[in-house]
């Protein structure tokens, strides 16, 4: 059960209104605009938290994984990772940034141009054409200053198997081959912190801008909850919020910054958890340290990498993007090792209910609307 951390004892003391829950209470402080947060309570793992005790190193398989290996896939040496857990978030592991320099860019490259692409589902699918979707990149890389393209207006893509954000389920019909650069990402990253089994089958990639959250929830959907989630952040920093098994706890604020990674394992694999607010990266620049750098065009190894380097011109696209966003990607395991889908009981009288569109990622207006008490609650989020 999650213990409230320092800052989390502070905000326990604010005074539950009736019918509000500890999470949403915490999640309305850290998204407030005026007054703007006090953030001194929010963990910094790059920066080694200074309240004491909470935050320890996590022990990595270092073995689990060769330097090479490693280097293929754009990671620093596993003996090179920082990594933290989380006192009383049995099963949370935080990795600062372990990325080689040029590589956090190729993902976000990988994010705009490649992963939107058909035969992926993204948001704008379920109010355009294929054609209109087709390549969203291509459509958007000249207008991208003017608010206007499709890439400003992406909010969600899904691979592998794909989450239907109505039914709130996977199928075995609606899937597509998992990216294989992602898949060897997420292996490698999964087998230094001890899974050895873990199989990436669906992915939901989030994007972000300054004024979006995402909604207080648990990732439940996936039959295989003892499979970890991998979670690997990209552009500017977030707020992020790791509540406990009830939104009664108070969740543990924390930062999350361009190159991060999150693997939420154990018990914490079903814990609360929400993005209240997105921040400039500390500091000033207009993007992180790790993206100012446009990516050097290495030659290539002896043995080809899993990505190709990111172009300067490609680059010019995403850093354009970037000034105002933050991208997300999770990676889950659906279905334990050999199993199949669980049957569905009274099949034949299950509707789909016709899609409301998107209530889960949230943005300026839809949260005013929700402070005024219109009911507009993400679908994810579950009422206790
Ligand atoms: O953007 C994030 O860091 C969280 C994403 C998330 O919770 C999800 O996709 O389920
Ligand atoms: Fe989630």
């Amino acid at each position: 059960m999650a213990a409230p951390s320092a800052a989390c004892g502070k905000m326990a003391a604010f005074r539950l209104e009736q019918g509000e829950d500890a999470f949403r209470k915490i999640f309305r402080f850290y998204r407030s605009r005026s007054p703007p947060p006090d953030l001194s309570g929010v963990i910094e793992f790059s920066r080694g938290h200074p309240g004491v005790g909470e935050v320890t190193a996590a022990l990595l398989n270092t073995s689990a994984v060769s330097d090479s290996d490693a280097r293929q896939a754009g990671l620093q040496p596993l003996d090179q990772w920082k990594a933290y857990r989380l006192d009383g978030y049995p099963g949370f592991i935080f990795i600062s940034n372990p990325f080689l320099p040029g590589w956090q860019h190729r993902w976000v490259r990988q994010c705009l141009k490649v992963f939107p692409k058909k035969p992926n589902i993204c948001n704008l699918d379920l109010h355009m054409s294929p054609e209109q979707t087709a390549d969203l990149w291509e459509s958007s890389k000249e207008q991208l200053r003017s608010q206007k393209s499709l890439l400003e207006k992406l909010r969600w893509v899904t691979l592998g198997y794909h989450y239907n954000w109505d039914t709130k389920k996977y199928t075995p019909e609606r899937r597509s081959i998992f990216p294989k650069d992602l898949a060897e990402l997420s292996r490698c990253v999964s087998q230094a912190c001890g899974f050895s089994s873990f199989q990436p089958e669906a992915g939901i990639l989030n994007y972000y801008h300054m004024d979006s959250s995402l909604g207080i929830h648990v990732d439940e959907s996936e039959p295989d909850q003892c499979s970890p989630l991998l979670s690997f952040s990209f552009g500017q920093s977030c707020i992020y919020l790791l509540g406990g098994l009830s939104r009664e706890l108070a969740p543990t604020p924390m930062m999350m910054h361009s190159g991060d990674i999150m693997i939420m394992a154990g018990p914490s694999r079903l814990f609360y958890h929400a993005v209240p607010r997105i921040l400039p990266f500390p500091g000033g620049g207009i993007l992180p340290p790790s993206l100012s750098e446009p990516p050097s065009e290495k030659p290539l190894a002896a043995s080809p990498p899993l990505l190709q380097p990111c172009s300067a011109q490609d680059w010019d696209v995403c850093a354009q993007y970037l000034r105002h966003s933050r991208i997300n990607m999770t990676v889950r395991q659906v279905l334990e090792g050999g199993a199949s889908f669980p049957v569905e009981e009274d099949t034949c009288h299950q509707q789909t209910p016709a899609s409301k569109g998107d209530t889960y990622h949230l943005d300026e207006t839809e949260l005013a609307m929700e402070d005024q008490g219109e009911q507009l609650l993400p679908k994810r989020v579950k009422t206790t």
